[in-house]
C-alpha cells in the first residue's frame, strides 16, 4: 500500500489567542479529490497552508506523500502543485510568459500552450498579469500550479470569484485530473463544488472536523428516505403544523426560517404542507422533496448556514 497523499493527526495551530485550526485529524489516499469544505473562518486555508510547508504546526502531525513539509520541504515541492488563495504574481508579467516560467522549473512539464488553452486563456497570453480580470489570475495560478505534473495539488478555493462559465472549465479540468490519478485537496465553502467534483468531503468548522464520507454517505439519512423542507418566515408554529399533519409526523425549524418534516413523504403530506401554509397567509418558498444536500448537513450539525 502506497502512503496517503495527506495524512493529520491532532494538528492545532494558534495565532495569538485565536485557535485557527484545533485538533484537526485527516487522511486522504492516493487519487483522491477531497473536498475540505467549511464556512469562512474554519481553518481550511491554516490548515492547507501547514500541508504546503508555508506554516509551522503548534501541535500533532503532518505527512503529505509520505514527507514531513516543515522539514522536507526541499524533497516535497516539486512533487506539489500549490494554487494560493487569490494567486498572485509579479503585476506586469503576462500570463502567457508567468506560465512558461514556472514550467521552465520543473522536470518534465505539461505544454503550456496546451494548459492555457483548456482554461481558456489563449487569448489573454499576451496580457500582463495586472490587466487580467480576478478570474483570469485564478484560472493562471491554477495553471502555475499543476504544469509541473504534480503527484498531488493543494487548491484553496480555486473557483472564488470566476463566472459560471470559467467555474465550469477549472471543474472539467480538476474532473480530469483525476481521472489521471492525480490527488488533489481542494478548500471550498461551496456546497455544489464539493457536491460536483469530491470523492470525499471533509466538513471543518471552528478548526476541527465536525463530518466526513462521500458526498452520498454524507447526505444519506435514516432509511435514505426522502424528506420534505420549505422556506417560509421565520417562527411558525411547527407543533400547530405537525398536529395538521397525520399522526407521527413532526415539523421543526432547522435554522429561522428553515424547516424540515420528519416522517415519509407522500402526496398527501406536500399537500396537507402547502395548504396549511396557505391558511396562514404564508409562501412556502424552495419547497424541496428529496436527499438533503452538504448545505443542509451542516446546518443541521451547526444551527448555522454555510455561507453565513
Ligand atoms: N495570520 C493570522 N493572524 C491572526 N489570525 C489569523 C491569521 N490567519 C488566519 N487567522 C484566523 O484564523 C481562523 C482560521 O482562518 P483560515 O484562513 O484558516 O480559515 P478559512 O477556513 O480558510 O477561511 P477563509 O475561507 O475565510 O479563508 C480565522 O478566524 C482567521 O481570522
Amino acid at each position: 500500500m502506497s502512503t496517503p497523499a495527506v495524512e493529520i493527526t491532532g494538528l492545532v495551530k494558534r495565532y495569538g489567542s485565536k485557535t485557527a485550526v484545533d485538533g484537526l485529524d485527516l487522511k486522504m489516499d492516493r487519487g483522491r479529490l477531497l473536498a475540505l469544505l467549511g464556512p469562512n473562518g474554519a481553518g481550511k486555508t491554516t490548515t492547507v497552508e501547514i500541508c504546503e510547508g508555508f506554516l509551522r504546526p503548534d501541535a500533532g502531525t503532518v505527512r503529505v506523500l509520505g514527507l514531513d513539509p516543515a522539514r522536507d520541504g526541499a524533497a516535497l515541492k516539486p512533487r506539489i502543485g500549490v494554487m494560493p488563495q487569490g494567486g498572485g504574481a509579479y503585476p506586469g508579467v503576462r500570463a502567457g510568459e508567468m506560465l512558461g516560467l514556472v514550467a521552465a522549473c520543473a522536470a518534465d512539464p505539461l505544454d503550456p500552450a496546451w494548459l492555457l488553452d483548456v482554461l481558456g486563456l489563449t487569448a489573454a497570453r499576451r496580457t500582463p498579469f495586472k490587466r487580467l480580470s480576478g478570474g483570469q489570475q485564478q484560472r493562471l495560478s491554477l495553471a502555475c500550479a499543476l504544469v509541473g505534473r504534480p503527484e498531488l495539488v493543494f487548491l484553496d478555493e480555486p473557483t472564488a470569484g470566476m463566472d459560471p462559465q470559467a467555474r465550469r472549465l477549472v471543474w472539467d479540468l480538476l474532473g480530469a485530473l483525476r481521472a489521471d490519478g492525480v490527488s488533489v485537496l481542494l478548500t471550498t465553502h461551496l456546497m455544489e463544488e464539493a457536491e460536483a467534483l469530491a470523492d470525499d468531503v471533509v466538513i471543518v468548522d471552528g478548526g476541527r472536523v465536525i463530518a466526513e464520507g462521500t458526498p452520498s454517505a454524507l447526505t444519506a439519512e435514516d432509511g435514505d428516505a426522502a424528506q420534505l423542507r420549505f422556506k417560509a418566515r421565520a417562527g411558525l408554529d411547527t407543533a400547530l403544523l405537525s398536529a395538521a399533519l397525520p399522526e407521527g409526523y413532526q415539523v421543526e425549524e432547522l435554522v429561522a426560517g428553515s424547516y424540515r418534516v420528519l416522517g415519509r413523504v407522500d402526496p398527501q403530506v406536500v399537500s396537507t404542507v402547502t395548504s396549511w401554509c396557505a391558511q396562514q397567509g404564508v409562501l412556502a418558498e424552495e419547497l424541496h422533496v428529496g436527499r438533503r444536500d452538504l448545505e443542509e448537513v451542516f446546518l443541521e450539525l451547526t444551527g448555522r448556514e454555510l455561507r453565513s
